[in-house]
């Protein structure tokens, strides 16, 4: 027996920072956490040396290098999150497919699928024990190393994003072998599409229970997907997915936070913060403020800076840094770029954007705590029984809870800030002095709710988490 084998997925250290997953849930944070994707990558020399002369593909299936590779960045930086180094191929892999890494070129299938006939020669059913077990394997050793230092994230490549190197055979910029299966073989496409999501749901589940803390799904190719083919080829599936594992986790009561990553699909955003996910990522070309607007509150967002941005001066990055949260707000965000760092990225600079997102979420939480505390006696609060209670408003918005189909676990009559207000069916309230409340028992228009809780949401930084609650208890 290997000595990776006697280490189990139990007893794990108890985690000190849970800034990163508290983001996740739409809970208050001390700080914005901060991680970036690839950010166990060749960006890092001790990363290089590790790597040197192995084949990569080896080295994902060695738990022990996966672990050091992981630990890597969270050594050099004080990142909120690790993220277990592995690659989304190895689904392919484990399905059948011969997938080798080539220097300069980048994932390589020799024998890519080419028609419908292909399908026959997948595995049909996937032991990930089995075959993925190598995963599970360094997901527990690293929870073990990480000594709880921070949250461990494990991940998996979304069905189209892999449907799509299975059969373009690797790296592509249109897409054109894998999109001409999409027209011509809508059906075989589909069948596809289903196996790998089934592989992928007990793939995420192994990963849990190995010792993921929250999980992540890349659908790094969504971009050269129309809306149209999206929502039929992409969509339906992430949504299985994250609905599947939410529920069997559920059944175990364990609850892991899930992050939609579709890179470039921007036709998807309302879609996607409503599919089951905690987090839906995003990349550098959405702006932080529409975004938020358009996932109204239902989920936390993930992002967005433009990896390119980390080659400019310091200086320059903290400005974009603090653009970038007060465009978002603190609440309910978890920085990171809009895609992975390259290799040619300084790390000083990556120090630089991890310093700059814990300096300036602190200064706006600080600032926004004293105006909180100044504010407090302004906000009444309408109790179930028709009386009225003042809270801080950060009391109240503490009393905000998301479930991740969106409602509002805890009932909440009204919400009332200096300037703006949201009933809930609920019995006559009394009218704040400077706070213009929606008349009880109107209906008005949505879009109307929205702008009036956006610039509410904007200045407040959180409110947003209440509209959700509005249309879901209507
Ligand atoms: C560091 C690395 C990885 N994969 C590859 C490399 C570079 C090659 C090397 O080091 O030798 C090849 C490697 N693996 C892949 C590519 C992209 C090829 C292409 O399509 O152009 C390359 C060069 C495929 C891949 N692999 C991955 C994605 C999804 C994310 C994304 O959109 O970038 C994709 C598309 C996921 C991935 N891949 C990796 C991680 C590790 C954890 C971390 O982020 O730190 C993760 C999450 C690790």
């Amino acid at each position: 027996m290997e000595k990776v084998d006697l280490i189990l997925p139990k007893d794990f250290p108890t985690l000190k920072n849970d800034a990163f997953l508290c983001a996740c849930r739409g809970q208050e944070t001390s700080h914005v956490p901060v991680w970036c994707m690839r950010q166990a990558g060749r960006y890092l020399p001790e990363f290089r040396e590790s790597r040197a002369g192995k084949d990569f593909f080896d080295t994902c299936r060695s738990p022990e290098a996966c672990c050091e590779l992981t630990l890597q960045p969270i050594r050099r930086f004080p990142f909120d999150a690790a993220i277990i180094f592995s690659d989304i191929l190895v689904i392919p892999q484990a399905m059948g497919m011969d997938v080798q890494m080539l220097s300069g070129k980048g994932p390589t299938f020799p024998e890519p699928l080419k028609e419908p006939e292909d399908l026959l020669l997948l595995q049909p059913k996937v032991d990930v024990n089995k075959e993925l077990g190598y995963v599970f394997k360094a997901i527990t050793l690293t929870r073990h190393k990480l000594e709880g230092k921070v949250p461990l994230i494990g991940f998996t490549g979304a069905p189209w994003t892999l449907m799509a190197y299975m059969i373009e055979g690797g790296g592509s910029t249109t897409h054109s072998k894998a999109k001409r299966w999409l027209y011509r073989h809508s059906e075989a496409s589909h069948k596809l599409l289903r196996m790998l999501t089934d592989v992928i749901v007990d793939y995420l589940l192994g990963q849990v229970a190995a010792g993921a803390q929250a999980l992540q799904v890349f659908e790094s190719h969504a971009g050269c997907l129309g809306p149209v083919e999206f929502k039929e080829f992409s969509l339906p599936y992430l949504r299985d997915i994250a609905r599947r594992v939410k529920d069997q986790l559920k059944e175990s009561g364990q609850d892991v936070p899930m992050i939609v990553f579709a890179k470039d699909g921007h036709y998807g955003l309302e879609d996607l913060s409503q599919s089951y996910y905690d987090v839906v990522g995003l990349d550098w070309t959405i702006d932080p403020r529409s975004a938020r607007e358009r996932t109204g509150g239902k989920v936390s967002l993930q992002g967005n800076m433009d990896p390119c941005a980390l080659y400019a001066p310091k200086e320059r990055i903290s400005e974009i840094v603090k653009r970038m949260l007060e465009g978002f707000g603190t609440r309910g965000y978890i920085a990171n770029l809009g895609h992975g760092l390259y290799p040619d990225m300084d790390p000083e600079n990556v120090g630089a954007f991890v310093e700059a997102v814990h300096t300036h979420s602190r200064n706006i939480l600080n600032h926004k705590s004293e105006e909180t505390q100044t504010a407090g006696s302004d906000v009444s609060y309408c109790t179930h029984n028709g009386g009225v209670e003042n809270l801080s408003v950060a009391d109240s918005l503490r009393s905000l809870r998301r479930n991740h189909d969106g409602k509002v676990r805890e009932p909440i009559t009204r919400l009332s800030l200096p300037n703006m207000s949201l009933g809930l069916n609920q019995p006559p309230l009394r009218q704040h002095k400077h706070s213009p409340v929606l008349p009880m028992g109107s209906r008005p228009h949505p879009p109307s709710i929205f702008q009036q809780a956006n610039s509410a949401a904007l200045a407040s930084q959180a409110l947003s988490v209440s509209i959700s609650g509005w249309f879901s208890q209507e």
